[in-house]
Order: C-alpha cells, then structure tokens, then sequence
C-alpha cells in the first residue's frame, strides 16, 4: 500500500463529476500531505525510458566530460554540480546533478539581482541527444503541471486559469539526478530536508529505487516509486499563493546503499522570474482551513518568483556564489547581519 494518495490525471477526461472527484481529491492530498502520485498523466513510458537511458549514459561519461560543463562556469547555475558540490540547510548533500533551465540568452538588466538566473544551458557534447530528449521532456511536463495548475484553481473556488498570466513564459527547471551508494559509515544523506522552493514539482524516480521520505505529522515517511506514477508536490509559491491552505512538505533522499545507485528526475515548474504568483481569495470554508504561511526567519518565502529561486540557488551553491555573485554574497551576508 502506498503511503500517499494516488490520483489519476485521465480522471480530469471521463466528465465533470470524474473531474470534479478529482480535484477535490487533489485538494485534499496536498492540503494534508502535500505529496502524492500521480498516474493517468499520458507521458509516454517510451520517453520515460529514453530520459533514463541518457540520464545514465550522461553519468557514465569520464569524468572529464562530465566537468567540461561544470556549474562553475555558468553564473546561471546551470550544468553539471559533482558529488559533494551543493548544499540543503548547510550540509552537503551527496549527489551529482546536471541542472537545466530555460534556454534564453543572458540579460544585463540591473532592476533585480535575479535576472542573473536567466541565461544558457550547459549541455554535454559527447551526448548530443540528451538536449533533444529533454527539450521533449521539457514540454510534455510542463503540459502536465499547467492542468494541475488549472485543476487547483478550480478546486479552490478560483478561474481556472488564474495562474495563467504569471505562468506565460515559465521558468522551468529539470535536474538530472545520481545519487551514488554509501559505506554503512556514512550516514545516508543524498539530499538534506528541503521544501521546494517553486510552484509544483513532477518527480520522476528509477523504478524500484526508494530513499525519498516526506514529512508528515513530524514523521519521516518512505515514498518509495510507483511504477509509472510521478511523485507531485507543493512547493513554497504555491503555499504562499493559498495563504498556507496547500503545504510545502519538507522531503529528503537517504542514500542507496554501498554498490547501488539511484536516478531521479525532478521537473520544477515555476512562474517568470519577475512574475508574483497571485494570491487566491479562498471560499470561506477553505479559509477557515487556512493556516498561514509557514514563517520561518531561516528561510523565508519570497512572493516574486525570482527572489525565492535566487534564495535557493544562492544557498545550494555556494561556489557558484562566490565565483560568479560576490557582490550579493556581501549584500545578504550583511543584511543578515
Ligand atoms: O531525488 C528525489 O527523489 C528528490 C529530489 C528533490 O527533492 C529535489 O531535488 O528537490
Ligand atoms: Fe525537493
């Protein structure tokens, strides 16, 4: 038994009381839990497998291949981060990761620090095809994630196309993930305990690979694979824009054990970087149920899309930071000061 709600997406195609079931349900999923799987979503499982045959390939190549397009060399934290090179709340996580944005030319525009986010790929040149099968990827998910967008709206009393206008150019952002087995002597951390810092996450994980926990009620539950399924989960715009009535779980990955592995592929789908997520005017029996977005000094939610990713890339990595943004390393190090 799966330990959370499984939803159908095709349910949204067999007539309004189908849909209308499953947008309550989705409602009340990611209210409670703020995870669940997601089937019926119509991604080809042919295309599944292309992704995860080049995910493969790509963490196959020497090394050298691998950090001829390391993230170093982007200040749009974009291309390959090694293992041991990103941080989750000041611990580094043990994964390696290629990282793949939109692709749009660098601006030099001075209104807001987080135009700097914007910018072009990094993309491996002894794996050409990796680009096409993304870029394929890129648009399939991003079709999924605006119908559950809309199937939100909806269930909470707003137009379902609401999110639309700040939706229009998104900033989307693919990580190809590998997380490598450890001795027994390390104690498995392959990403730390983390909220999402985006709208909506389409998580998709090596079948049979589990390691990937979600925090309910404080407890730390396994979210192990569901064949075919794509894990789905709230990130902190989409809670700011319910005044907290959704959730940003927190999550994390345990390592694979020693001589194993584990791929996943996690698609963040996020507004423009300059777009506010609209707040929604919840029903007043939802609004009764809202409870506040979460207020945590550590890690506060930034309502401008923008604002909350360069607070989170900034963070995850550090290097990327000071090679390439000493200037705002400065400026937050002194405000926090
Ligand atoms: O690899 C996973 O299963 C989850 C990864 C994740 O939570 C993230 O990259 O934000
Ligand atoms: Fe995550």
């Amino acid at each position: 038994m799966a330990n959370l709600p499984v939803l159908d997406l095709s349910d949204l195609d067999r007539g309004e009381a189908s849909a209308a079931s499953f947008r309550t349900r989705l409602r009340e999923a990611t209210r409670d839990q703020g995870f669940l799987y997601l089937v019926g979503h119509g991604i080809d499982p042919d295309l599944q497998s292309r992704v995860h045959g080049l995910a493969r390939a790509f963490f196959a190549l020497p090394e050298a291949d691998k950090l001829a397009i390391e993230n170093v060399g982007s200040p749009h934290f974009r291309g390959y981060t090694r293992v041991g090179g990103e941080r989750t709340e000041g611990a580094v996580d043990w994964r390696e990761q290629i990282d793949i944005g939109p692709e749009r030319p660098a601006v030099d525009r001075d209104d807001a620090d987080y135009w700097r986010l914007q910018g072009p790929n990094l993309w491996p040149s002894a794996l050409p095809e990796l680009e096409i099968v993304v870029r394929e990827w890129h648009d399939r998910l991003t079709e999924v994630g605006q119908r559950l967008l809309a199937a939100w709206a909806e269930s909470l009393g707003a137009p379902a196309d609401v999110f639309d206008a700040a939706f229009a150019e998104p900033s989307t952002l693919i990580k190809i993930v590998r997380y490598p087995g450890t001795s027994a002597s390390r104690k498995g951390h392959g990403v730390g305990a983390h909220k999402d810092s985006g709208v909506l996450t389409l998580l998709w994980v090596e079948p049979g690979k589990d390691g990937l926990q979600v925090e309910i009620d404080g407890e730390w539950v396994d979210a192990p694979p569901i064949e075919g399924a794509f894990v789905v989960n709230v990130g902190e715009l989409l809670e700011h824009a319910t005044g907290g009535y959704l959730h940003a779980t927190r999550h994390r990955v345990v390592s694979p054990r020693s001589g194993s592995d584990r791929i996943s592929i996690p698609f963040f789908l996020n507004p423009a970087l300059d777009a506010r997520i609209p707040v929604l005017e919840l029903p007043p029996e939802l609004a009764a149920d809202a409870r506040g977005v979460s207020d945590d000094p550590g890690n506060r939610i930034h309502a401008t899309y923008g604002e909350n990713a360069l607070k989170s890339r900034l963070r995850a990595h550090p290097d990327v930071a000071a090679i390439h943004h000493p200037d705002l390393v400065a400026a937050r190090a002194a405000a926090a000061a």
